[in-house]
C-alpha cells in the first residue's frame, strides 16, 4: 500500500530558492518529511535507497547554504541524488523512476539545471566539478563547483588524479567527502581504513584545542564558525590530513545529520576565499528505513515494497540467475584448481562473488571502486601462473579499457573476464547498460570473447575459460534469470572458436550470439508456420568467429542474419567481414545483421526495449521477411 506523508513544510518546497527561504530552526523537520518522501516514493518504484536516506540532511544543507543551480552541486554515481531531484522541481515525477519515459535513477543534465552533470559510474564528481569551477573562475564568475563523493567512490583513481589537480581551481571548489563507512558493501582498503582513523586518532582534537587551532588556521569566517566549536557534539579537525596534502583545506569530521553542525561549516566554506576546501561529513547509510531488520548493504537498493506491512516485493525467478550460476561454477573449478582466484571491484554480492568468498575467503579480492587496478592486479597475478577471473558488470569493465589493451591483451596474460550484466540491464538505463563489450574486446588480438546463450552454455564458458592458460578470455553473460534449462553438474571444457546448430532448416539461417537465442528459436517456429524452413546457429565465440560455421551456413541459405545484445561493431561486423573478405558476399547471399540501435538505450523494461529494437521474435520475422520480399507469407503460429 502506498502512502502519501503530511509534509507541510516540504509543500512549499517546489525549488531550492523556496528553501532558502525558511528559518535554520525548520530545516531538520523540514529534511525528515524529505525522507518519509522519499521513503514513500521508492516503496513505489523501487530503485536506490540507502545513499539517498543518509544524505537527506546533507542535500537540505547544501542548497540551503549554496546558490543552486548557479552554484553547481555534482552528485558522485547519483544514486544518492533523490532527496536532491526531490526538491529541485521534481517531486511529482520521482515517482516515475527508473520506469520507461521517467526519471532517471541518476543525475541527468537534461533532467534538470540542477543536474550539472550526469552520472552512474562513480568517482567522476571531483574531476568534473573541477572542470566547472575551473571555467568559472576562467570567466571570472563567483560560482563554486560543490562535489559531493561518498567513501566508496573515494577508492577508484579518478578522485585522486583529479585531487592532484585541484589548487587549480582556487577557492571556487568544495569537495564533501560523504563517509558512511559503505560502499554496497561495507567499504574496503587502506582508503576506508584511514578515514576510519581520522574519526577516531588522535587526529580527533579535544574541542577546546579544535578552537584554538581552527582560529589560528582557518580563514577568517571560518576561525568565526570556530569559536563555536564547542556546540558540535563531534567537533572538528584540521591540517595533517592527506587531503592537506593534495592541497586541500581539511574540514571535518563532522555530523552530517546535525544541521547546527552544518551549517555554520558550509557556510563558512562557501564564504571563504583561499583554496579548495574538503569537508568531511559522517552519515549514516539507509539513516531511517522503515525495516525491522538491519541489512548488510544498508538498504543499498530496495525493490517496491507496502509502507505498511513494509514487506518486500520479491519476484519469484523460475531460474537460477546468471549470476548465481557463475559463481557455482567458478566454485567448482576452484575445487580443482588452486590457482583460480576471483577479483571484484565493489560488487561482491551483484557479481557473486560473495559466495565464492564464503567457499575460499583467502582467494577472492575486493578492490573497491578500482576497476583499472583490479584488471592489472589481475595481469600481475597471471605473470605468476594464477588463474585470476576479473568478475566486472560489462559498463564498468569499459573504464578499464587500457589496462585489459596494455596490460593484459598485447602481453597474452590469461586473466579471465566474467562480464555480467552484458546487454541491455533496464532500470539503470544507458549509464549501465552493457552494450559494448563484445565491440570493444573482440577487436583485440588474443582475446577470446564468449557469450552465453543459457545458464548451462555459461558453466561451458566458464570451464573453458579457466582452461585457457595461454591468453585472455572473456565471458558475457547477461543480468537476471537464466532460461531454465536443465544444468550439468559441472562446465565442459568447449572447442574454441566453434559455434553450434541448434535447429537444422534450408532457406533461413539465424547466427545467434549470446542470450537471444531463444527468441531466434522462437521466430524460427514462427517461420516454419509460414512454411519457411530455418536454421539456427548459436555462435557462442564472437572471437575467434567460427569461419567454417559461418561459410557453411553462407553457403547452404538464402538469407543469414546474425542478432547479438550488442551495440554496431560487435559480432554482426565480424560476421561481415569475414564474408566480404572471402568472397562470399560477392554472390546471391542476403545477409542482415540484428543488434542495438546506434543510440543510448534509456532506462525501461529490458524486454521492451528489446522488442523496440527489434532484437525479439516478432523483430526476427520481421526483418526475415521483409529481407526476403515476402511480407505476406503465411501467418504467424502464434498469432
Ligand atoms: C565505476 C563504477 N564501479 C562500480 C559502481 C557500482 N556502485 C554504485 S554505488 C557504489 C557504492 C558507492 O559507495 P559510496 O561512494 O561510498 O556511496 P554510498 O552508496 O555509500 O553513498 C558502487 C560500487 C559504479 N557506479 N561505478
Ligand atoms: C548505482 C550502481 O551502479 C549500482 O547500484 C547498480 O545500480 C547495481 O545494479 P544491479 O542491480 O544490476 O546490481
Ligand atoms: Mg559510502
Amino acid at each position: 500500500m502506498s502512502i502519501r506523508p503530511d509534509t507541510p513544510l516540504l509543500d512549499q518546497v517546489k525549488t531550492p530558492a523556496d528553501l532558502r527561504a525558511f528559518k535554520r530552526g525548520d530545516l531538520s523537520a523540514l529534511a525528515e518529511e524529505l525522507r518519509q518522501e522519499m521513503i514513500s516514493a521508492v516503496s513505489v518504484t523501487g530503485g536506490h535507497f540507502g545513499a539517498g536516506l543518509g544524505v537527506v540532511e546533507l542535500t537540505v544543507a547544501l542548497h540551503y547554504v549554496f546558490n543552486t543551480p548557479q552554484d553547481k552541486l555534482i552528485w558522485d554515481v547519483g544514486h544518492q541524488a533523490y532527496p536532491h531531484k526531490i526538491i529541485t522541481g521534481r517531486r511529482e515525477e520521482i515517482r516515475t523512476i527508473r520506469q520507461q519515459g521517467g526519471l532517471s535513477p541518476f543525475t541527468k543534465r537534461s533532467e534538470s539545471e540542477y543536474d550539472p552533470f550526469g552520472a552512474g559510474h562513480s568517482s567522476t564528481s571531483i574531476s568534473a566539478a573541477l572542470g566547472m569551477a575551473v571555467a568559472s573562475k576562467m570567466s571570472d564568475r563567483p560560482d563554486k563547483a560543490i562535489a559531493v563523493i561518498g567513501d566508496g567512490a573515494m577508492s577508484a583513481g579518478m578522485a585522486y588524479e583529479a585531487m592532484n589537480n585541484a589548487e587549480q581551481a582556487g577557492n571556487r571548489l568544495v569537495v564533501i567527502l560523504n563517509d558512511n563507512d559503505m560502499s554496497i558493501a561495507p567499504a574496503v582498503g587502506a582508503m576506508s581504513a584511514y578515514l576510519a582513523k581520522i574519526l577516531s586518532s588522535h587526529q580527533f582534537l579535544s574541542l577546546r584545542d579544535i578552537g584554538k587551532k581552527l582560529i589560528s588556521k582557518l580563514p577568517r569566517s571560518l576561525a568565526n564558525t570556530a569559536r563555536r566549536a564547542e556546540e558540535y557534539a563531534r567537533g572538528i579537525a584540521t591540517g595533517g590530513t592527506l587531503f592537506d596534502e593534495l592541497g586541500f583545506y581539511y574540514v571535518g569530521p563532522i555530523d552530517g545529520h546535525n544541521m547546527d553542525h552544518m551549517l555554520p561549516i558550509l557556510e563558512n566554506v562557501r564564504d571563504a576565499q583561499d583554496g579548495p576546501i574538503l569537508v568531511h561529513v559522517v552519515t549514516e547509510k539507509g539513516r531511517g528505513h522503515p525495516f525491522e531488520e538491519p541489512h548488510g548493504e544498508k538498504y543499498h537498493a530496495v525493490p517496491k515494497f507496502d509502507l505498511v506491512t513494509k514487506e518486500r516485493q520479491k519476484s519469484k525467478p523460475a531460474a537460477p540467475s546468471y549470476t548465481e550460476v557463475f559463481a557455482d561454477e567458478l566454485i567448482k573449478q576452484a575445487g580443482k584448481d588452486e590457482k583460480i582466484l576471483a577479483i571484484t571491484a565493489a560488487m561482491p554480492s551483484g557479481t557473486g562473488l560473495d559466495k565464492f568468498e564464503k567457499a575460499f575467503p583467502d582467494r577472492t579480492f575486493d578492490v573497491g571502486i578500482a576497476e583499472q587496478h583490479a584488471v592489472t592486479f589481475a595481469a600481475g597475478l597471471a605473470t605468476d601462473g594464477y588463474k585470476p577471473f576479473v568478475a566486472i558488470y560489462s559498463t564498468f569493465l569499459q573504464r578499464a579499457y587500457d589496462q585489459i589493451v596494455h596490460d593484459v591483451a598485447i602481453q597474452n596474460l590469461p586473466v579471465r573476464f566474467a562480464i555480467d550484466r552484458a546487454g541491455l540491464v533496464g532500470a539503470d538505463g544507458p549509464t549501465h547498460a552493457g552494450s559494448f563489450d563484445v565491440t570493444y574486446l573482440a577487436s583485440l588480438p588474443n582475446m577470446v570473447v564468449m557469450a552465453a546463450a543459457d545458464e548451462a552454455d555459461l558453466k561451458h564458458m566458464i570451464a573453458t575459460a579457466a582452461s585457457i592458460d595461454d591468453k585472455p578470455s572473456a565471458v558475457r553473460y547477461p543480468r537476471g534469470a537464466g532460461v531454465g534449462c536443465e544444468l550439468p553438474d559441472e562446465g565442459t571444457v568447449l572447442e574454441i572458436g566453434k559455434g553450434r546448430i541448434i535447429r537444422k532448416g534450408s532457406k533461413v539461417a539465424i547466427l545467434s550470439l549470446g542470450a537471444r537465442l531463444q527468441e531466434a528459436l522462437k521466430a524460427a517456429d514462427d517461420l516454419e508456420s509460414r512454411g519457411l524452413s530455418v536454421t539456427v546457429a548459436d555462435a557462442r565465440f564472437a572471437k575467434p568467429i567460427d569461419d567454417a560455421l559461418i561459410r557453411d551456413l553462407a553457403v547452404s541459405h538464402d538469407l543469414l542474419l546474425s542478432i547479438e545484445e550488442g551495440s554496431i561493431g560487435g559480432f554482426g561486423a565480424h560476421v561481415l567481414d569475414y564474408l566480404a573478405d572471402d568472397g562470399i558476399l560477392d554472390g546471391p547471399l542476403k545477409v542482415r545483421t540484428l543488434k542495438l540501435p546506434d543510440t543510448f538505450q534509456d532506462h525501461g523494461n529490458p524486454d521492451d526495449m528489446y522488442a523496440a529494437a527489434g532484437l525479439d521474435a516478432a523483430g526476427i520475422v520481421a526483418a526475415i521477411l521483409k529481407a526476403l520480399g515476402k511480407n505476406d507469407v503465411g501467418q504467424s503460429a502464434s498469432a
